[in-house]
């Protein structure tokens, strides 16, 4: 257990900036790769693979940005760690050709992506003997609020869910403000477990500790640059990419 730190939405976008500006020379990729494999690890950490093998899909909801990017490099790592993945991806953004990219990987790894028609009935694959968890890759820091549809209504369905299987949050739920938690009158979500990347943002503190469990990942920052930050680098054991709060 380590201290919560945290960095607001401006200073987790400028740390992002800064680790793929010229000097540090990052691509989004990696970053990408990095941040996808520490939540599948989470997921593996929280949900590991059931033995009699009947509930080990894990349903992945992929947003249009960089988060939804994530949610496709965990959806390969956990097809690679022995689950069944399933991805619903209803927003494709061209903002980087990176995106199809990923997609190829995973038909390449033969995991379903939801065709136009599954997706008007995506709850109907969200049976409860059937699947782990949830993962919510939609929105991460660059979410600005209200809501646009179609991610006001699977955030809802979200919210009737999250009592019946356990929603996984990649970096921020859906829903809540980066650095202010759960808006009033917008729709919103618990999640069990939330990944936080890099550093946990501001709104990681409106979470119950007893019902939502917190790792930080994404294990790309030397220790020089998160003091320039103002956090003190996590203590992440042996190989690790997650450290549970
Ligand atoms: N260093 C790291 O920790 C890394 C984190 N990564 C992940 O990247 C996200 C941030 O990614 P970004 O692409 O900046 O943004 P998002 O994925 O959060 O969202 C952008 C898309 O969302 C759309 N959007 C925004 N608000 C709304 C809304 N109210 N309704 C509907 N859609 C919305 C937005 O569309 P626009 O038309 O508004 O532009 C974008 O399409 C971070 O959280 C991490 O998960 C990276 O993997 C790199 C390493
Ligand atoms: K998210």
């Amino acid at each position: 257990m380590s201290i919560l730190k945290l960095v607001s939405s401006k200073a987790a976008s400028e740390i992002d900036k800064e680790l793929m500006g010229p000097q540090v020379g990052f691509t989004l990729q990696q970053l990408m790769e990095l941040a996808g494999f520490s939540v599948a690890q989470a997921i593996q950490r929280e949900y590991p693979l059931n033995q009699n093998r009947n509930k080990n899909g894990v349903f992945i909801i992929v947003g249009p940005g960089n988060n939804g990017g994530d949610g496709l490099v965990c959806a390969r790592h956990l097809k690679l760690f022995g689950y069944n993945p399933i991805v619903y991806y209803p927003v494709r953004s061209k903002r980087t050709e990176f995106y199809s990219q990923l997609v190829n990987q995973l038909e390449f790894f033969q995991v379903p992506i939801l065709s136009e028609e599954q997706q008007n009935k995506w709850t109907e694959y969200l049976e409860p003997g059937k699947i782990a968890c949830i993962v919510d890759a939609i929105f991460g820091f660059s979410f600005k609020p209200p809501i646009r549809e179609p991610f006001g209504t699977i955030v809802e369905e979200l919210n009737k869910l999250e009592d019946k299987i356990p929603v996984v949050a990649v970096d921020i739920p859906t829903g809540w403000d980066v650095d202010n938690g759960p808006i009033e009158n917008e729709p919103s979500y618990v999640p069990s477990v939330l990944v936080s990347l890099t550093v946990p943002k501001p709104c990681s503190q409106c979470i119950n500790p007893k019902r939502t469990t917190h790792y930080v990942g994404g294990r790309f920052i030397p220790r020089h640059f998160a003091e320039k930050y103002g956090f003190e680098p996590y203590e992440y054991k042996g190989t690790d990419q997650i450290l549970k709060f």
